[in-house]
């Protein structure tokens, strides 16, 4: 169901005659993890800055929780966590003194602050790690750190602005799923802007992708494969044991089977873009042929491909 916790209405930001952001418009519903994809320099802080009121818009509207960014900042600032790419703390001050500090700011109650700050260290798995300095925090730490200084403040909508950046891989993957997890248990609508693909893949509900300003596409994996992939959604990978003996012919032969609309040959197997999943015929077609197969593979197209092939779309059209 449609409930849109933020919405941009033909937002632009010009600086001179650089296009920064140019008309976008886009709904994230309560409760959904949203990515901002986009190579740098595609707008993706710019959108954000103006979705918390800290930019104004050369026209359009940012609306959060039904309150205009630019006119009312500080009321959105008080429903929207927003972690910069890089959060900084007091290094000689322990994490849970850093986090009181933060809560005393944001005007939580003196008797409440220490509980609050405890629970919310535990909500995002530094427990044990209360009484550390947070100039000895690695950098995963420290985001989590910037996690629960976004959490305390109870937010409706968490903004985080390459989240990811400078933690090691095993980092990476906790720390999305601790995203996630918060997300879903508590509710909370999160917008991620990235270049990592890869990492949006494995906590996404929807991605919008961006380019020089624009938001190019949106929706989930699956629409946008099958926008940019139409016909070729399928591709099977057969490989088979003894190098292929006629691969021109067997080339041919298979390009002519229905839903098969490209087939390409190397020594050891074939791989075919279709238009549906024909898989048990082309695994028949090849034991019909007596040759011997060691493997058959279906590929999904993941975000890195769509990713890519966007890119290869646009490029064509900036040629033609
Ligand atoms: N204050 C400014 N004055 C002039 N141009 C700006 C200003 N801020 C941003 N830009 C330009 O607007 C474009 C979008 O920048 P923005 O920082 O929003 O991109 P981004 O997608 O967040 O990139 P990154 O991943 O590098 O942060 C860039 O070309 C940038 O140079």
């Amino acid at each position: 169901m449609e409930n849109p916790i933020i919405q941009l209405n033909g937002l632009s930001k010009h600086y001179g005659s650089k296009k920064a952001v140019e008309n976008l418009s886009l709904k994230i519903n309560k409760g959904e993890i949203f990515g901002l994809l986009g190579p740098n320099g595609a707008g993706k802080t710019t959108t954000i800055l103006m979705m918390l009121g800290l930019s104004e818009p050369t026209s359009g509207e940012a609306l959060v929780c039904g309150i205009n960014a630019t006119n009312n900042p500080i009321a959105v600032k008080r429903k929207v966590g927003y972690m910069p790419d890089n959060v900084g703390f007091y290094d000689n001050m322990t994490a849970l003194e850093n986090l009181m500090y933060i809560g005393r700011l944001s005007g939580i109650p003196e008797e409440k602050i220490a509980v609050k700050a405890r629970e919310t260290m535990e909500l995002v798995g530094l427990g044990d790690e209360l009484y550390k300095k947070t100039g000895a925090y690695s950098r995963g730490m420290k985001q989590r750190l910037a996690l629960a200084d976004l959490l305390i403040r109870e937010p409706e909508v968490m903004i985080l602005d390459e989240p990811t950046l400078g933690i090691d891989p095993a980092g990476i993957k906790e720390f999305l799923v601790l995203i996630r997890q918060l997300s879903r248990q508590q509710g909370l609508t999160v917008l991620l802007s990235s270049h990592h693909l890869h990492q949006m893949q494995q906590i996404c509900d929807r991605v919008g992708i961006f380019v020089e300003g624009q938001l190019l596409m949106e929706g989930n994996i699956d629409t946008l494969s099958g926008n940019l992939f139409g016909k070729e959604s399928y591709v099977i990978q057969v490989t088979v044991r003894e190098p292929l003996a006629n691969a021109q012919a067997l080339q041919q032969e298979l390009q002519q089977l229905e839903h098969v609309n490209k087939a390409a040959t190397s020594e050891y197997g074939v791989e075919l873009s279709c238009s549906q999943d024909i898989t048990p015929d082309i695994v028949r077609f090849f034991v019909h042929k007596g040759l011997n197969v060691t493997g058959v593979q279906k590929k999904e197209y993941g975000l890195d491909e769509i990713y890519q092939r966007f890119f290869e779309n646009n490029a064509k059209k900036h040629v033609q």
